[in-house]
């Protein structure tokens, strides 16, 4: 029987059963608006209920991480895995060890995967996990001991065609590594179960550099697109992590001016744009640092401002890298003051609701993360390919291809999110054409 999908059924449904889940109920709410009229006007994906399936998660894992730290004391912590979808593929997404996680936060996090994955044109299904754990301060030996005991569990769930995890906040090439040893010592098998591995066991090129250059690469297209150039505009950043990093490493390649970093603590301001140097600096630096903005405002790179995020600084492109809901809609009003033009996101939902309403409202360029942080997933999916092949390729291949899966998913983005004159909607654009793949698998394989 076809089931004609409304938006109020099923969000009422889905706020009743999951109360409390604020991340998760945002996540789902912004995709609704767009797929529901999409669904309704086709059948297949009526008589599949495919709308309010596509919403929820295939399985959750929780379990416990015990464990003993160096001083030979125990500590508990919670861990997850959210794996959402696996109708295009092995459930695909990273691990965040941060304070803040909870089941709420993993699960929007792995429901955008599914649709961030979806648009890169590779075989992956959305997953995504992680824990409580916090890794700031803790001795190396603690991370290892950690990763360690978190894999004891992790393993029995992931595989290389069944759930590949990689990194995410916090989660970075030292811990990618102690996790899969860890898992190849249980399993005995040395097999693509994770990606960002270490060059030398399996790790591809470019997946370190993939998120952030990706985003630079979208943000060439949008440009492209509007007849205009990186070249000479003034880009505000915000976080200092991975992503945050190799985009204002490539953005400063391209010409831009890079004005400011930040992290929770404040921001690093350069009015006259960081230079090539100093960024590639705190690349080969910040995991080792406490932090490594206020080492660089003490080597004359910029000013530091406690408290302050990049938001009020004058720039023509924002580029939000952090963390989720870092981006208000006050953020917003002050970059729209200021003449920004055009807001992509790097991190994953940086913006809220009432700050992405805003900027469509405006009609500013405005691209959510699924679309231009998906450089980073697509190059795990090529990890994944090498692995399976068994062969590691060259950078500058790579390279390439990552350019060209961030031209087409724009593309993609623009014919879906057409609008009225020239305007593109381009988080419409990114629901429906995510949608329309993932649906047309449901459909294909049954319920
Ligand atoms: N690493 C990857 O390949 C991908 C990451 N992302 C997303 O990008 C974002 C950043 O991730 P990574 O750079 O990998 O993590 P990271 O751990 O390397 O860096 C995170 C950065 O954000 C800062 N930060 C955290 N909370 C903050 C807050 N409340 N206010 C300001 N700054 C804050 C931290 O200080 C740090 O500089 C996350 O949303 C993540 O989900 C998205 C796609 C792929
Ligand atoms: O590389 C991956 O598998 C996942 C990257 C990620 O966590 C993300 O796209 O948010």
């Amino acid at each position: 029987m076809a089931h004609q999908s409304n938006f109020d059924e099923i969000y009422s449904f889905l706020k009743e059963k999951f109360e409390g889940e604020s991340e998760y109920l945002q996540a789902v709410h912004e995709v609704l608006e767009d797929i529901v009229p999409i669904s309704n006007a086709h059948d297949d994906y009526k008589a599949f209920d495919i709308v309010r399936r596509i919403c929820l998660p295939e399985r959750v894992i929780y379990f416990t991480v015990s464990w003993m730290n160096s001083k030979g004391e125990i500590e508990v912590n919670q861990g997850w895995r959210v794996q959402h979808n696996s109708a295009m593929g092995p459930y695909k997404g990273g691990l965040r060890f941060h304070p803040t996680v909870n089941l709420s936060v993993l699960k929007f996090l792995a429901f955008e995967q599914c649709f961030k994955n979806a648009l890169t044109g590779l075989p992956m299904g959305g997953g995504k996990g992680g824990s409580d754990f916090n890794p700031k301060g803790r001795t190396d030996r603690d991370i290892m001991l950690f990763c360690q005991s978190f894999m004891r569990e992790l393993q029995r769930h992931i595989g290389a065609n069944t759930d590949v995890p990689a990194g995410d906040i916090n989660v970075g090439a030292r811990e990618i590594g102690y996790l899969y040893g860890e898992y190849r010592r249980l399993n005995n098998r040395f097999e693509g179960v994770l990606t960002g591995k270490g060059l030398e066991f399996g790790g591809s090129y470019v997946r370190t550099e993939a998120t952030g250059f990706g985003l630079i690469y979208f943000l060439e297209a949008v440009c492209k697109h509007q007849d205009t150039y990186i070249d000479g505009k003034t880009i505000a950043v915000s976080g200092a992590g991975n992503v945050a990093l190799h985009a204002a490493l490539k953005a400063t390649e391209k010409g831009g001016k890079v004005v400011t970093l930040s992290n929770s603590r404040g921001l690093l301001h350069n009015e006259k744009g960081l230079n090539h140097t100093a960024i590639k600096w705190a690349i080969e630096n910040h995991a080792s640092r406490n932090n490594i903005l206020k080492d660089m405002a003490e080597n004359d790179m910029g000013d530091w401002i406690d408290n302050k995020k990049p938001w009020h600084i004058a720039c023509d492109v924002a580029l939000p890298c952090a963390t989720q809901n870092e981006l208000t809609e006050d953020d917003a009003r002050a970059l729209l003051d200021n003449g920004c033009s055009m807001v992509l996101e790097g991190a994953n939902m940086p913006c809220t609701n009432k700050a992405q309403a805003l900027f469509i409202e405006e009609k500013i360029t405005y691209v959510p993360g699924k679309a231009s942080n998906a450089g980073g997933v697509a190059l795990s999916g090529l990890e994944m390919g090498q692995n399976a092949m068994f062969n590691q390729r060259e950078a500058d291949v790579l390279d390439e291809q990552l350019y060209s899966i961030m031209t087409s998913i724009h593309e993609r983005c623009v014919s879906e999110g057409k609008t009225e004159g020239d305007f593109i909607n381009y988080m419409k654009g990114a629901n429906i054409a995510a949608f329309r793949r993932l649906a047309d698998a449901m459909v294909a394989q049954g319920v």
